[in-house]
């Protein structure tokens, strides 16, 4: 069995898959190493043979996770790194280490799916869009706060802006204008998150006409994604890239 692990700001996303790489036996999301371990330690029947991991979290973080890893179930952990170039795409940034690994993969496994132009939007605690042409050319991208940021920063920056996750929730069941606190902001910060997405639909489509992909990934994708009916909501395409950049064979 293989574990799966993707970084994030937020939380990390894990899965086992079994070593056929075809099932995924269980998946979660938790937002500590602590609980990470606790609910790999739950399962049933667990026996990892390896682990392949991203990260944009410091490299210190990084590597207390790594050990705690290859200390609790003895396996090598494989951590994805940047490159210039992979599986046919060239990293469009400047210093091409300096683009998020979790961008990077998104990246690889769109064009991967899509085998021309993409467009890859990845909601989490930021939101960032990356264009790839059809001959592989990451042309670079856009990040901008993702909704836990947004609403982060009114509930900081305002005295009267409190309200619980429940009622966050249920102010998402339509976004009309808002008659309370909470779905004004829940639902302002929505739209934008839309206006986000229609901005760069309209950039590819000035790139591309209607000849690419839209992919999107993220813990917020289904908050969007019915502004794009056309995109491919993928939540396992940093998996992909990193089965990509990470082969264990
Ligand atoms: N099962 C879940 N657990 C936690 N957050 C979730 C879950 N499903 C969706 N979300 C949403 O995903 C967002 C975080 O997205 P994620 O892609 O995990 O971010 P990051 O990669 O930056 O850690 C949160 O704002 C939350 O609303
Ligand atoms: C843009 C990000 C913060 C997104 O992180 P996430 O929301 O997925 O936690 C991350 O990809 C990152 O730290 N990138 C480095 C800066 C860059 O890509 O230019
Ligand atoms: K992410």
């Amino acid at each position: 069995m293989i574990l799966e692990l993707d970084c994030g700001n937020s939380f990390i996303k894990w899965r086992v898959i079994g070593s056929d790489k075809a099932s995924a036996c269980a998946e979660g999301v938790v937002s500590s190493d602590g609980a990470l371990i606790d609910s790999l330690l739950a399962l049933p029947g667990l026996l990892l043979t390896r682990c392949r991991l991203v990260s944009v979290r410091a490299l210190e973080e990084t590597n207390k996770l790594v050990a705690t890893l290859e200390e609790a179930f003895g396996v090598i952990v494989c951590c994805a790194v940047s490159s210039r170039e992979m599986a046919g795409v060239r990293n469009g940034y400047e210093d091409y280490e300096r683009l998020g690994l979790d961008r990077w993969l998104a990246v690889l496994g769109g064009y991967r799916l899509a085998a021309g132009a993409c467009l890859v939007l990845d909601f989490g605690t930021a939101a960032t869009a990356d264009f790839v042409t059809a001959d592989g050319d990451h042309l670079g991208g856009f990040i901008c706060p993702g909704m836990p940021l947004m609403r982060n920063q009114l509930r900081t920056h305002t005295r009267k802006i409190r309200y619980d996750d429940v009622s966050a929730e249920r102010a998402l069941e339509c976004l009309h204008p808002g008659r309370t606190t909470v779905e004004a902001v829940e639902r302002g910060c929505t739209l934008m998150l839309r206006g986000f997405v229609l901005t760069q639909l309209e950039l590819a489509r000035q790139y591309w006409g209607d000849d690419f992909t839209v992919f999107m990934t993220g813990g917020d994708a289904n908050l969007v994604a019915d502004a794009v009916p056309q995109a491919r909501l993928v939540p396992d395409l940093v998996f992909v890239g990193l089965a990509m950049a990470c082969p264990l064979s």
